[in-house]
C-alpha cells in the first residue's frame, strides 16, 4: 500500500468483495480468540461492514479514518483492536478516548468494559459536571482505557498530581469531526501536546470534516481512510419523512403525531435548552411521559433523564444536540426535528438515534416557513428528496383548544419554576425541569389525550 503523504490524503482501504465480507468472522480479521467469545457473547454474530475494514488494518498498526454510518458498530471497530493490543503488551494508562458528550464517554466506557470483562480491563470516566476528587482517584488506579471529555480531562492533566498520558498508545477520537471542531479547538490542542507523538490514532465518525487543517491537527500518521459509504447515508432501514407547517402550529403537529404513532419510543429534538423544557411541559401537561435532556441540567439529572428514557420509564425524550451523537438506545422508534438542524451533519446524527444495527426506524423533521433553506441543504447533503409525512389537518386543528391550554400552563410553570430557583438560590448551571414540576398537569382536563376517531 501506497504511503500518502500527509493526514490530508489518506490511503483508502480496499473494498472487500461482497460475498468474502459476508463469510467473514470476527477471528478472521485477525482478533484473538477471547475477545472473540466476548463478541459472541454481546450477540455479535459477525462483524458489521466497518468492522471487517477498520479491525485487520488497525491491528497491522496503521492509523485510521473510520467513516460509516449511524449504529453500524463503530465503537467495536476501535475497541476491540484496542483490547487485542493491550492484550498483547499490558500497560496502564494505554489508551485515551476523547469525546464530545458525557453521556457518550459512559456508553464507550460500557462497551470497553463488556468487551473487555474476561481480560479485566479498568476503565475510567473523565467528564464534567461530577466530582472531580473521585475521577482523580479513579485516575491514581491507572486504569488501562480513559474515556473523557476534552475539558475535564485537560483539568486532571494540569491538576492531578501524578497523572499524565506519557505513556499512552491509542488515541481515539469519536465523534471526530465534532472534537475537531472549533470548540474544542484549545482542549484538544493542549491533550495533543501532552501525549506522545508516537502513538496510533483512529478518528470515527458517521460524517467527517474535509478540511484538511482540522484533520492535520489530529496529526495522523500514514492513516488508511475506511470509509462504508462514500457518500453521507442515512440507514436504508430509516424511513424520513418532512412535514411543512406553519410555525405557530407546530405544537399542535407535535401532539397529533405523538398521538398517530401512539405506542411507540419518540426522541425529539429542540434547538434550545429552554425550548426542551418548555415543551416537556406542555407534553406532560397533556398526560404524555416526556423528559428532557440538555446541558442545563446537572449531570445527575441529565443521567436520570437518559436512564428513565432507557429504562423505558418515560416514552418521549426531548433533548438539544447534545443527545444528538453516538447514544445507542436500540428501542428508540421515532425521532421528531421539533426544530430543523441548523447544521446539516447534525440531521444525520440525529436520525440516527433510531434504525440502529439493523432495525427499523422513523424522523420527522418540522419544516416551518423559515426553514426552507436549511431544509434544501439537508437534502442536498443526504442526496434524497424526503417524502411529505400524511397528516389530516382538519384532526390537526380539533387538538387546538387543549394544546393552546396545555402551552398556557406550561409557561406558567416554567415561570414559577424560575422563581423559585431564583428565591432558593439553586445550583445556577441546574436549570432542569424537575418532573415535580407537573402540579398544573392535572388542572388540563382529560389527561392523556384520546385519539379522535380510534385508530
Ligand atoms: N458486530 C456486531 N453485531 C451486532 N451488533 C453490533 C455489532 N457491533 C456493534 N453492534 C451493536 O450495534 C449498536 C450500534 O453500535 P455503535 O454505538 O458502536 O454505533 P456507531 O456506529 O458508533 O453509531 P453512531 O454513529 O450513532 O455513534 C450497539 O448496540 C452495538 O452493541
Amino acid at each position: 500500500m501506497a504511503a500518502p503523504e500527509d493526514a490530508g490524503s489518506p490511503t483508502e482501504a480496499p473494498q472487500p468483495a461482497v460475498e468474502e465480507e459476508e463469510t467473514k468472522t470476527f477471528k478472521d480479521l485477525g482478533v484473538t480468540d477471547v475477545l472473540c467469545e466476548a463478541c459472541d457473547q454481546l450477540g455479535w454474530t459477525k462483524p458489521t461492514k466497518i468492522q471487517v475494514e477498520a479491525i485487520p488494518l488497525a491491528l497491522q498498526g496503521r492509523d485510521i479514518i473510520g467513516l460509516a454510518e449511524t449504529g453500524s458498530g463503530k465503537t467495536g471497530a476501535f475497541a476491540l483492536p484496542i483490547l487485542n493490543a493491550l492484550l498483547e503488551t499490558p500497560q496502564r494508562l494505554f489508551a485515551l478516548v476523547l469525546t464530545p458528550t458525557r453521556e457518550l464517554a459512559f456508553q464507550i466506557s460500557e462497551q470497553f468494559e463488556a468487551l473487555g470483562s474476561s481480560i479485566g480491563v479498568q476503565t475510567a470516566v473523565i467528564v464534567g459536571g461530577i466530582d472531580s476528587m473521585s475521577q482523580s482517584l479513579a485516575l491514581a488506579k491507572k486504569p488501562h482505557v480513559v474515556i473523557a471529555t476534552p475539558g475535564r480531562l485537560i483539568d486532571h492533566l494540569e491538576n492531578t498530581k501524578g497523572f499524565n498520558l506519557r505513556a499512552l498508545k491509542y488515541l481515539v477520537m469519536d465523534e471526530a469531526d465534532r472534537i475537531l471542531n472549533m470548540d474544542f479547538e484549545t482542549e484538544v490542542d493542549k491533550i495533543l501536546k501532552v501525549i506522545p507523538r508516537d502513538r496510533k490514532t483512529f478518528l470515527f465518525s458517521a460524517t467527517m470534516t474535509k478540511k484538511v487543517q482540522k484533520l492535520q491537527r489530529a496529526a495522523l500518521k500514514d492513516p488508511v481512510k475506511c470509509a462504508v459509504s462514500s457518500k453521507y447515508q442515512t440507514v436504508e432501514k430509516l424511513q424520513q419523512y418532512y412535514i411543512f407547517i406553519p410555525s405557530k402550529f407546530k405544537d399542535t403537529y407535535l401532539v397529533y403525531i405523538l398521538n398517530e404513532l401512539a405506542g411507540n419510543s419518540f426522541m425529539i429534538f429542540c434547538s434550545t435548552c429552554n425550548n426542551t423544557q418548555r415543551t416537556a411541559l406542555l407534553l406532560r401537561n397533556l398526560g404524555f411521559t416526556a423528559i428532557p435532556l440538555h446541558g442545563q441540567m446537572s449531570q445527575s439529572k441529565r443521567l436520570g433523564s437518559l436512564n428513565k428514557f432507557k429504562a423505558k420509564a418515560r416514552s418521549i425524550l426531548l433533548a438539544t444536540d447534545v443527545a444528538s451523537r453516538g447514544l445507542d438506545i436500540p428501542h428508540v422508534d421515532v425521532v421528531v426535528n421539533f426544530d430543523i438542524p441548523t447544521h446539516s451533519k447534525d440531521y444525520i446524527h440525529r436520525v440516527g438515534r433510531t434504525a440502529r444495527a439493523g432495525r427499523s426506524g422513523k424522523s420527522i423533521t418540522f419544516v416551518t416557513q423559515y426553514d426552507v433553506e436549511l431544509f434544501q441543504r439537508i437534502e442536498h447533503l443526504i442526496g434524497k428528496k424526503l417524502p411529505v409525512f400524511p397528516t389530516q389537518d382538519d384532526e390537526v386543528m380539533m387538538l387546538t383548544e387543549r394544546v393552546t391550554e396545555a402551552q398556557r400552563f406550561a409557561r406558567m410553570e416554567l415561570r414559577e419554576h424560575g422563581e423559585k430557583k431564583k428565591r432558593t438560590r439553586e445550583d445556577a448551571g441546574d436549570n432542569d425541569d424537575t418532573e415535580g414540576a407537573m402540579g398544573v398537569r392535572n388542572k388540563v382536563a382529560g389527561g392523556k389525550m384520546k385519539k379522535r376517531k380510534g385508530r
